[in-house]
This record gives C-alpha cells, sequence and structure tokens, in this order.
C-alpha cells in the first residue's frame, strides 16, 4: 500500500523536528518555548540543513493541517486581527508586570478599558496567538510573544506598521482595483486614507509621526538581506576604479541611511550620498552620527544626506552607482520608468543603477513558504501603493522600456532564501 500524503507530512516533520532538535541539544540551545522565558528570537547558529529541516517542517505542518481542516477552512480563514490591535493600541503589553501576575480588573482600570473588554480581548490573543496567558482565573501573566511586545520597541513598529497602515489598506484594496487604475494615488492606503489627490508617500510626508514609524519599520530589514546586497554586486571592483578618491554611491529613497552604513562599513573606499523627501532626511544625519560607536564615527564622514525627489531630475551627477534598494516595488511601471529616465542626465558611461528588490518566482518553482511569503508582500504592495513585485523578465523589461541604451541588465537572485535579487544595468549611452 503507498503511503498517504499526511503520513508523508508526518514523517517529515518527525525527521526533520529530530535534526532541529539534535541541533538544540548539541548547541546547548534553549527548546522553543511560548513561556514568558522562553527565546524571543528564533534557532540560533542555524546551518544551512537546519534552515532547511526548520523550512520543512512548518510547510509540512501548513500542508497537513489544510488537509486534515478541508477545503471549507481554506476559503474561510480565521482573519479577526482585532484583539491583537488592540493589545498594541492600548499598551496593554507594558501594563502587565514581568515577573508577576495581574488581575484583568486592575489591568482594566490601568489601561482605562472596561473590564469585560479587556478579558475577551486577552483570552482571545491567549489562545489564538499565544499573547498573555492566565496562570489562574482572573489573573494575566506574560508569554515569551507578549514579553517580546513589551520589551522590544520594534515590534510596536512592525505592529503600527501592519495593522495602522497595512490592514485598513487591505480593507479597502478591492474597491481600488475595482478602478482598474494603475495612478499611484488609487489604492487601498488612498481609500482607507482618504488621500485625496495624494499618494501613499505624499500622504504619509504630511503624517510625520507615521512617516518616522515606516521609516524606523523599513530600518528592521535583516542583516542577511543587506549581507546579500553587499556580497552580490562586485562594490570592491568599483572602489578599484574610484583609485586614489573614493567611488561614489547614490542611495535613493535611502531613508534614515542603514543600508549606506551598512555598505560603508563593509567597503571603506566607497563614499555615500543618501537621497529622501526632505521629512525624511529631516534628522537623519544626527541619528546616524548618535547610533554610531565612536571606533566607527569616522563612517559619517563618508555618508551625507541631501533631500531629492526622485521623480525630479538627479541632481548629483556621474556617480558609479545609483542604488534603488525596494524603492521600485513601491511603484507601477510607468513610475519606475520615471525614476529610472530622471536618473539619465546625471549618469556617466559605465554607471550602473542597482537595485534590490524582490524578483517573483514561477508559481510553484519555490518551496511554499517562500512563495507564500513572496505572494503576500505582492498584495501588500497592491494595497499600499497599487504597485508591483516584479519577476525577473518584468526587471529586466523595466530598463528596456526607460532606455535601450541600457546594457549588461543582470537579476541575480540572492539570499534572503532566493526571494530577492540584486539587479544591476549598466548605462552605455
Ligand atoms: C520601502 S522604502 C525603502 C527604503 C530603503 N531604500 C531600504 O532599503 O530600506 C522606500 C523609500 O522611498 C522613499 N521615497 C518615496 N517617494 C520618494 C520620492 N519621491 N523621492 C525620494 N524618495 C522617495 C520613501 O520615503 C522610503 O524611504
Amino acid at each position: 500500500m503507498s503511503t498517504s500524503r499526511i503520513i508523508q507530512l508526518a514523517q517529515l516533520i518527525s525527521s526533520q523536528t529530530s535534526l532541529i532538535d539534535q541541533h538544540l541539544q548539541n548547541n546547548n540551545l534553549p527548546e522553543p518555548s511560548f513561556n514568558q522565558d522562553g527565546p524571543t528570537e528564533p534557532i540560533q547558529n542555524e546551518t544551512p540543513d537546519i534552515q532547511k529541516a526548520k523550512t520543512d517542517v512548518i510547510e509540512a505542518t501548513i500542508e497537513l493541517r489544510q488537509l486534515l481542516e478541508g477545503p471549507m477552512k481554506l476559503v474561510l480563514p480565521e482573519s479577526n486581527f482585532t484583539p491583537l490591535v488592540a493589545i498594541h493600541r492600548f499598551k496593554i503589553a507594558s501594563h502587565v508586570p514581568l515577573d508577576s501576575t495581574i488581575s484583568f480588573t486592575e489591568l482594566a482600570t490601568k489601561c482605562g478599558l472596561l473590564e469585560h473588554d479587556l478579558k475577551r480581548i486577552i483570552r482571545y490573543t491567549a489562545i489564538h496567538h499565544r499573547v498573555f496567558f492566565e496562570p489562574t482565573k482572573g489573573f494575566v501573566a506574560h508569554t515569551a510573544a507578549s514579553r517580546l511586545i513589551a520589551e522590544n520597541p520594534i515590534a510596536g513598529h512592525l505592529m503600527g506598521l501592519t495593522f495602522d497602515e497595512c490592514w485598513p489598506a487591505h480593507n479597502h484594496a478591492v474597491e481600488a482595483i475595482s478602478h482598474c487604475s494603475t495612478s499611484a494615488n488609487i489604492s487601498g492606503y488612498s481609500i482607507a486614507n482618504n488621500t485625496g489627490s495624494l499618494n501613499t508617500f505624499q500622504y504619509l510626508s504630511a503624517h510625520k509621526e507615521r512617516a518616522t514609524r515606516f521609516a524606523f519599520a523599513m530600518a528592521t530589514t535583516s542583516k542577511a538581506s543587506l549581507d546579500a546586497l553587499s556580497t552580490h554586486f562586485p562594490w570592491p571592483e568599483l572602489s578599484a576604479t574610484g583609485g586614489g578618491g573614493r567611488s561614489l554611491v547614490v542611495d535613493v529613497g535611502g531613508s534614515k541611511g542603514h543600508v549606506s552604513l551598512h555598505l560603508a562599513r563593509t567597503y571603506p573606499d566607497l563614499r555615500f550620498i543618501v537621497q529622501d523627501l526632505p521629512e525624511v532626511i529631516d534628522g537623519a544625519a544626527d541619528q546616524l552620527l548618535s547610533s554610531l560607536a565612536q571606533d566607527d564615527a569616522a563612517i559619517k564622514d563618508r555618508i551625507e544626506f541631501v533631500p531629492h525627489d526622485m521623480f525630479k531630475e538627479q541632481t548629483v551627477k556621474n556617480a558609479d552607482v545609483y542604488l534603488l534598494r525596494y524603492v521600485l516595488h513601491d511603484w507601477g511601471d510607468e513610475y519606475c520608468i520615471d525614476i529610472i529616465k530622471n536618473l539619465i542626465p546625471a549618469l556617466k558611461r559605465g554607471a550602473r543603477i542597482v537595485v534590490q528588490d524582490h524578483v517573483l518566482p514561477e508559481p510553484g518553482t519555490m518551496g511554499l513558504l517562500q512563495e507564500m511569503q513572496m505572494r503576500s508582500m505582492d498584495a501588500i504592495m497592491m494595497s499600499l501603493f497599487n504597485s508591483r513585485e516584479r519577476e525577473a523578465e518584468e526587471w529586466r523589461d523595466l530598463f528596456k522600456q526607460a532606455d535601450e541604451r541600457f546594457g549588461n541588465v543582470i537579476v541575480n537572485r540572492i539570499g534572503e532564501n532566493g526571494s530577492s535579487g540584486v539587479i544591476s544595468a549598466e548605462w552605455l549611452g
């Protein structure tokens, strides 16, 4: 008798989980746990084998659950995040003591909420998200996840971005699609926020707190992704062409400079000009300086911040590289072509445009988890910006449409599970 799919999945889960368990024991690492003192970081010291084992187990558990629950659950997934939003909005985690419990009555008073609302919010997030638990009836304590919210401001920034910016936009994305428009100001986000003629970034510029949170969320990009950028483009060759002087990289849409900082640390012969909207650039140099350790402070001399609207002609001429990292996926094709065309008057022969961005796979050619993440990101782009992620061929087309004089267009799929790429195009004009 052939082995059924659910047994195959269960066997895979069993064998790969054993590998992970062995890795934890061999490296004296803590066991994953929901307990308050459980690790808030994913498994450490991962080798490629352990990464694969983890992905295999997660993918298999998703598929196994979907098979066992049946098709109706696939079309009616659990989708109410309101209680989790309430945890974020009312800063509930910060009112729960880290090493003891608090009664629903006292916690409700501290949060300024009705006790019965607080109780159902917590009981929902406890059972759905493992955020808080009730060790004795009527008393609340932290889990690893609620402690993460209480202690790590990055969790707060990302929850804010997800619940205050993305979710309202998702709610209106279907309406936006029905307009069959490619305009940046006809998006779920613009309908949710009633932005009128403003696109998402113009609207954020007028709402400083939200723009700052957006910039912080961008800066939480993984080290692996930044490392991928620094290793999958021949930056050292560029340093060499700069000769005695330093080669210049213009980091277009560079936010608060976290990407330039990473590259500057790796390549001492490069200097950087970070460009972004004035509201984003404002104070960025000081923030960068205050984030630098003393022995790192010299780096600041190689990173300059200049406000610039990328829809206007590029003002920094003859740089060696114009970097667009996760910038073009925020815009539809006509806007991207406009952004690239605005660079052309500044380009010397041999200058390169370097893009780091997602590269969509052909359906079914990547692992389940990876493809899910990429399709999710594409859907977020649709809701927030009426923009999209692109396939390798679409990246090549973009440069072709901008100007036939771009050559040597290379789309290099990279680390980060192969979901993103470094794309470079050389100006041969
Ligand atoms: C998704 S973020 C990417 C930030 C950064 N490059 C990174 O990799 O983390 C896109 C950036 O484009 C900037 N941006 C949007 N419109 C712009 C414009 N018209 N001119 C310059 N920058 C712009 C945003 O402020 C934001 O910092």
